[in-house]
């Protein structure tokens, strides 16, 4: 029997469990994807292991694979981190993958997370050239790191049905480690709307990293503000790219539910 809580940021969904409610044996890829699993297991896009002294987010996705950040996630992981009583401070550092985040406790609940500066580097995204305003089949990729990888496509409605292309590009040969991938509507230039095909999880209603991705390359190539309201398909987040080119993300996290899942 296995101790889990459930949350969500937006509609993206993670079962998060501390450290020491698990037996360290058991993690491996088909573990996470039967828990995750929407029929079989609790059903979730992503499962959070939080780990104290140093806090810290391990991440994977609902395929079982390992990924480096989540935007929604550390968001309901620091959601979980202040019920469980772990942490007291309005303000908190989470080692992840993609290097140290600090989170910031808003008075209305929400949480506002410096995500770090995007990086173009393309031996970050595993590629070996830059994919930017890349032609692909008529559409213009543009792929950064933000946290993790993601490729940026402008659409005329970001809420079509994605998901056939969205797996066609995170699975193509382009891009080794694969990709997620950002389907964005320009509404006006300081409102986007974003749905997301996830690297390890396929459609999500909403992807965090993804949407502050999104958000630079509308600044940087579209004339976009550096301040956007960005709508999904079941919430919004307000992004930021400060004057030092960090991009910070703000926005709610969700308890679902505390229980027991019995393994078979
Ligand atoms: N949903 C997340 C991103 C999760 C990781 C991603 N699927 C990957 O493999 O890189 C978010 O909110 O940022």
């Amino acid at each position: 029997m296995l101790p889990y809580t459930k949350y969500h940021g937006c509609g993206n969904d993670f079962v998060i469990v501390h450290e020491s409610w698990i037996d360290q044996n058991k993690i491996d890829a088909s573990w996470i994807e039967a828990i995750c699993d929407r029929h079989t297991g609790i059903g979730a896009d992503g499962f959070i292991i939080v780990k104290e002294h140093p806090l810290e987010m391990i991440y994977y996705n609902q395929d079982g694979s390992r990924a480096p950040m989540c935007g929604n996630g550390i968001r309901c992981f620091s959601q979980f981190c202040l019920d469980e009583h772990i942490i007291d401070t309005p303000s908190f550092s989470v080692q992840t993958l993609a290097g140290e985040k600090v989170v910031y406790v808003q008075d209305d609940g929400r949480f506002q997370v410096d995500l770090g500066l995007p990086d173009l580097e393309p031996a970050k995204c595993a590629l070996k050239a830059p994919i930017w305003n890349y032609d692909y089949k008529g559409l213009r990729l543009y792929t950064l790191f933000m946290s993790t990888i993601h490729t940026v496509v402008f659409v005329d409605d970001a809420f079509m049905d994605i998901e056939k292309i969205g797996q066609e590009i995170c699975e193509s040969s382009l891009f080794p480690e694969q990709t997620n991938v950002n389907f964005v509507q320009i509404v006006d230039d300081r409102h986007l709307r974003v749905q997301t095909y996830e690297r390890g999880c396929g459609v999500t209603l909403a992807c965090g990293t993804g949407v502050c991705a999104s958000a630079y390359v509308a600044y940087q190539e579209k004339g976009c503000q550096n301040k956007l309201n960005v709508t999904m398909k079941k919430g919004s987040l307000d992004i930021e790219i400060d004057e030092n080119g960090r991009v910070w993300m703000r926005g709610p996290a969700v308890k679902i539910a505390k229980g027991e899942y019995y393994e078979s």
